[in-house]
């Protein structure tokens, strides 16, 4: 991804899918459920890291028109051949993640150091996520040296 366009989404109305259920799921589910959304999880399996009470679970294959009501979709199975199915069966109106092949996701997730009133977010454009998990913590270092970072108030 040469041209990133960096924006914060609320995704509390939003209805995102996950397609896998194993360790990368369970990243990316933390993370949506995080942002408060509505999150659907189609995977024959559930790692034990994502709480099937937290999630609408569809306990099946991946299936062209599973993802037909979704709003962002995150491709994530041990199969690249399933993860680009996915991406072949998005419209134009739906942004697909594909955790398997960046030249395939129309969005990248981003590394990010968090307090109640600062969110600072790390890519590498795709480079590098390693790098941008390491760059992440260096920068948390720096900032929790900062009173305001730390601050509950204002
Ligand atoms: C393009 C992108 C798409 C996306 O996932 O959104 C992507 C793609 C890929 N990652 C791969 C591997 C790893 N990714 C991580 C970790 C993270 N990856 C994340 C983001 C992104 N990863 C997006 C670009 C981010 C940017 O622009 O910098 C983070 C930041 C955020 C998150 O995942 O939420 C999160 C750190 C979170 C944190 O700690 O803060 C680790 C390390 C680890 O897990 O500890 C490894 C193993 C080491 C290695 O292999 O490098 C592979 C090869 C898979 C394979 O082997 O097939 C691909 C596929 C490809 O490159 O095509
Ligand atoms: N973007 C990122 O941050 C990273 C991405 N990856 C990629 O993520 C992929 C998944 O990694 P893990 O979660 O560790 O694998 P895993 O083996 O732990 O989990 C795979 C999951 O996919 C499910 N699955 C398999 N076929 C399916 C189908 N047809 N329909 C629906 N679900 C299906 C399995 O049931 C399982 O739950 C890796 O193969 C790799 O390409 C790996 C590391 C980091």
């Amino acid at each position: 991804m040469n041209y990133p366009y960096p924006i914060n989404i609320d995704l509390s109305r939003k209805q995102v899918a996950v397609i896998g259920g194993g360790k990368i799921a369970a990243r990316k589910v933390a993370g949506l459920l995080d942002a408060k959304s509505n999150v659907f999880v189609i995977s024959p399996s559930l790692c034990d890291k994502i709480d099937p009470a937290k999630i609408t679970w569809i306990k099946k294959d991946y299936a062209t028109g599973d993802i037909a009501d979704m709003d962002l979709i995150i491709a994530c199975t041990n199969s690249r051949r399933v993860n680009r199915q996915v991406t072949k069966d998005a419209t134009h109106f739906q942004l697909v993640n594909d955790a398997s092949d960046k030249k395939q996701s129309d969005f990248f997730n981003v590394a990010r150091v968090e307090s109640k009133n600062l969110l600072v977010t790390v890519s590498t454009k795709g480079k590098s996520p390693t790098k941008a998990k390491q760059i992440k913590k260096e920068i948390r270092q720096w900032l929790e040296t900062r009173h305001w970072f730390n601050q509950e108030e204002g």
